[in-house]
């Protein structure tokens, strides 16, 4: 060692310097191969061990390589071993030994995204579809951006895989040397395995770039959409083809699709490559749509994007100081503890806190939408006499009978051995908006639960349309169906909200 340097700095040299280790080189007699999880066009893909670890294995079809390609094998797998982004799937390493040529990477325990979409009993929000979406852009945009440029070229969703909280991987890249540069019906009876995802201008065996990646994810985004398979009515190739680039055919984008989602899309597989968006444009354009896919209130999306644009999670006291200065009313500091915007903060941290599997610390996108749909619609202004959102749910937790999140068998619970015409009432856990009104109406506990709809800001109860939860208590008179009337000395206490009011001295006109 050249006495001037210390150790550390030699190592620290020497890493800089050198290759310490080459091309991630895996010998075969580190890897055991386990079940079978999925087949590729040129390898079959196992669940196997290497080191110890857990590892997805691919067994290359083909063997026996030209000394020229498994040049360009190894040479690519060199570029592939640098690559480091948490969306896309890790590369462990690979033997490149003639008749032994595998790769292995990181196991991503869903498996791919196309079998998650079409599997129709597996519950996929939009929202969710729509931040996978997310996360597929930002792992093809650290290709593009890579230095030198990778062009993923067989952008999927089979090529989509899904980790354990339902984020996605980009597989499949690289190996360009090994692929069949355009791929051919596999099955002439039907469309799979065509070029389903193929840019036109590559399937006419025009060049290839970045662009033609962005053609390929408006299929994706497509199938993520409507969870079809896309142009599933094609059989032959040749009519597809022509269907594609000629007559410019493109998948139907379904009517109710959000509007800013139906404008990306098309901009995608635009026919003319150079008016598609680049990856860094899409990722900017899903941030929006993921906003507009978790809320629906106009207002509420408006105060997401001008705060959080690009979070879907954010810790609740920043969430909660956004929403007291959106509504120009004081902060959690600001706020004497005995006014009454703090109880309105405590309130609105009770119902954050309410269903949620984080105990409150973290505002999820999805969560805030849901208790706009609640609690809405969110107001423009808060000139004297508009009521904040903050102030509507005050007003709602402040009435005893309010038990927020409550599956049917808790309210059950809380109503046994109470009187007749006991009730409380409770978010719906299976309608957006709605709300169930849960009351003993006989002996032997019988008791009904009954929703409460919505149309816009109104509620509906038995037929008739009312302006507020409050007021359905305070004028339903029963009496349809033999139903009995919501008298509010018979509110069944709910104490976990009814501890916030305790200590305060004012407007509360119910505890
Ligand atoms: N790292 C991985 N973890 C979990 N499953 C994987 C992994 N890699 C691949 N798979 C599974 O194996 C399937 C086949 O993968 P592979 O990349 O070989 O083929 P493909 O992309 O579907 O086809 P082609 O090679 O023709 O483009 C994937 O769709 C996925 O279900």
């Amino acid at each position: 060692m050249d006495p001037q340097y210390s150790r550390d700095q030699f190592n620290n040299f020497q890493d800089f310097n050198s290759e310490r280790s080459g091309p991630p080189e895996i010998r075969p007699e580190e890897i055991t191969f386990e079940e079978l999880i999925g087949t590729g066009s040129f390898g079959k893909v196992y669940k196997g061990r290497c080191r110890q670890k857990a590892v997805a294995v691919k067994l290359l079809h083909k063997q026996n390589y030209d000394a020229a390609t498994l040049t360009a094998f190894r040479k690519e797998v060199h570029l592939m071993s640098k690559i480091y982004h948490p969306n896309i799937c890790l590369f462990m390493g690979a033997c490149t030994i003639p008749g032994k040529c595998v790769i292995v990477t990181e196991l991503v325990p869903k498996g791919n995204l196309e079998t998650l979409l079409h599997d129709q009993k597996m519950q996929l929000p939009l929202y969710l579809r729509m931040r996978m979406a997310r996360d597929a852009a930002l792992g093809i945009n650290w290709l593009h951006e890579s230095n030198p440029v990778f062009v993923h070229r067989d952008i999927k969703s089979s090529n989509l895989l899904v980790d354990e909280n339902m984020r996605v991987k980009i597989c499949d890249f690289g190996l360009s040397a090994l692929k069949q540069k355009h791929k051919m019906l596999k099955d002439q009876s039907s469309a799979k395995g065509t070029p389903l995802y193929m840019a036109p201008e590559v399937m006419m065996f025009k060049e290839f770039n970045e662009s033609s990646d962005v053609y390929s994810f408006g299929i994706v985004l497509w199938e993520i959409l409507t969870r079809k398979e896309p142009f599933s009515h094609h059989r032959e190739l040749e009519k597809f083809r022509e269907a594609v680039c000629v007559k410019h055919e493109r998948p139907i984008i379904p009517a109710d699709c959000l509007e800013s989602l139906r404008k990306l899309i098309e901009k995608c597989w635009d026919k003319d490559p150079q008016h598609r968006p680049s990856f860094k444009d899409i990722i900017s354009s899903l941030d929006h749509i993921i906003i507009d896919a978790a809320i629906s209130d106009l207002r509420g999306r408006e105060f997401w994007k001008k705060n959080f644009i690009t979070e879907q999670e954010v810790p609740s006291e920043a969430f909660i100081d956004a929403l007291c200065n959106w509504a120009k009313a004081p902060t959690r500091n600001q706020c004497d503890k005995a006014s009454l915007e703090y109880l309105n903060i405590k309130c609105l941290k009770a119902v954050l806190a309410d269903s949620s599997k984080n105990e409150g610390s973290i505002v999820n996108i999805e969560k805030f939408g849901k208790i706009l749909e609640f609690f809405g619609p969110m107001n423009e202004t808060t000139a004297p006499g508009t009521t904040s959102i903050m102030d509507t749910i005050r007003e709602v937790l402040s009435h005893k009978w309010f038990h927020g999140d409550l599956d049917t068998t808790e309210a059950a619970s809380r109503l046994n051995g109470q009187p007749i015409g006991s009730f409380l009432i409770r978010f719906s856990s299976t309608n957006a908006g709605c709300f169930t009104i849960s009351q003993v109406v006989g002996d032997n506990n019988s008791i009904k639960h009954q929703r409460v709809s919505r149309q816009g800001p109104k509620f509906i109860y038995q037929n008739i349309l009312y302006n507020s939860l409050i007021e359905i208590v305070s004028k339903s008179a029963g009496g349809n169906n033999g139903d009995l009337p919501l008298n509010s000395n018979l509110g069944v206490p709910n104490y976990k909200f009814l501890a916030l009011f305790c200590n305060v001295s004012s407007s509360s006109d119910t505890y």
